[in-house]
């Protein structure tokens, strides 16, 4: 791999986040037409049902395509789905070397769209940043694998590990930047999920806050459907949300909420599993756990989580009573601690962001299997 073309598919990645969380089921991705050294057409996936990046890569380089390398994030489809296959525009297009950041992991692509490029004689390098490439999809890798959304956990904890006073009271525990992440975070994701408790304690706007932005669905899972005929969460001008309830739970709260909009769902179980299910039949690619330590265990627990997302602030409350981010997981010696994995780092204003991910197959032992 050379300077340049590390330079181009970093290009291409900066093209594709132009579209982050605008694409489930699909992937982001962005594609970089180099001829005689310049850049002479570029373009990115803006979501599902729109063309391939590509394409709109090779529509701006018009002729200048021809003979012309092309950089594209994720291997070039070579199917029929809701556009025709990026390979046969390639071909007739005729460019001369496609240069791919990673294999695209689904089983209807897989290597044939690399198969096809090369049989028609042009010159294929693969795996360019691959990690990087990855890395912005790691989302979509995880949907096509496990057949479910990605899970994040996040939360904000003090250095105590407490996530509220023992009232209750937890507004605010991180600073102002840390937030602003927060909103960056739910931006980027399909939906965002809490507990009945949170929004009878905390009543969230669970929203990105931010005028352009796009918002994520707000989720809330909750048995009793024992919830406040006001709250932010069914101001549904700002975002939508979907309550998911069990079978018969508070019609007159059901019917109040259909009245304002909110979609109100009986699910015949309602755990982190079966509500995993629900939102990747949805066709969801993200989804952001924001609940309190009760749903986040059982989240955890039933591997409705692969990444965790921990804020920590230089506050100290203390409390016996106070909650915890992770409720009880039935563990009872250290050995069992669940230990993250490619861990990292970094400091917001005065707090901390830790970021990890839970140990690989954990799926497999909750009998999700890969294809
Ligand atoms: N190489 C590439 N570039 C893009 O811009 C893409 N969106 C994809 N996606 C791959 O094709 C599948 C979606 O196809 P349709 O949009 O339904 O036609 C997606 O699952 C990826 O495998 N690839
Ligand atoms: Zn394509």
């Amino acid at each position: 791999m050379n300077d340049f073309d590390s330079s181009m598919m970093r290009r291409c990645l900066d093209l594709a986040r132009k579209a982050l969380g605008k694409t489930a089921p699909n992937p982001m991705v962005g594609a970089v037409v180099v001829q005689n050294g310049q850049i002479v057409g570029q373009g990115y996936h803006p979501g599902a049902g729109q063309p391939h990046a590509e394409v709109f890569a090779l529509r701006e380089a018009e002729h200048l395509a021809r003979g012309a390398t092309i950089y594209v994030s994720l291997e070039p489809c070579n199917h029929y789905g809701r556009t025709p296959p990026c390979t046969e525009a390639l071909i007739a297009a005729g460019v001369a070397k496609v240069v791919v950041g990673m294999v695209d992991p689904n089983p209807l692509v897989s290597g044939t769209g690399i198969d096809r490029l090369r049989e028609a004689g042009i010159e294929v390098v693969v795996g360019v940043e691959e990690e990087a490439c990855r890395q912005l999809n790691e989302a979509f890798v995880h949907r096509i694998l496990y057949k479910r959304p990605f899970g994040i956990l996040k939360y904000a904890m003090t250095l105590d590990g407490k996530i509220a006073t023992t009232r209750g009271h937890s507004s605010w525990i991180t600073d102002l930047a840390a937030r602003g992440v927060v909103h960056q975070l739910r931006a980027a994701c399909d939906a965002v999920i809490v507990g009945g408790n949170t929004v009878r304690l905390d009543n969230p706007h669970l929203t990105s806050h931010q005028v352009e932005a796009r918002n994520p669905l707000r989720v809330v899972m909750t048995r009793s459907l024992e919830l406040p005929d006001n709250a932010y969460l069914w101001e549904t001008e700002a975002a939508a949300t979907l309550v998911l309830t069990q079978v018969g739970a508070n019609p007159d709260l059901q019917k109040l909420l259909l009245r304002k909009g909110v979609n109100v769902v009986e699910l015949d179980s309602l755990t982190p599993a079966r509500v995993m299910s629900y939102l990747y039949d949805l066709g969801f690619l993200s989804v952001l756990w924001e609940c309190g330590g009760v749903l986040a265990a059982s989240a955890i627990a039933e591997a409705a989580v692969q990444k965790v997302m921990a804020f920590i602030a230089p506050k100290i409350i203390g409390g016996d009573g106070a909650p915890s981010p992770v409720g009880d997981l039935g563990f009872q010696k250290m050995t069992e601690a669940l230990t993250l994995e490619r861990v990292s780092w970094r400091t917001i204003g005065p707090d901390c962001l830790m970021e990890g991910y839970l140990p690989l197959g954990r799926q497999e032992a909750k009998g999700i299997l890969i294809n």
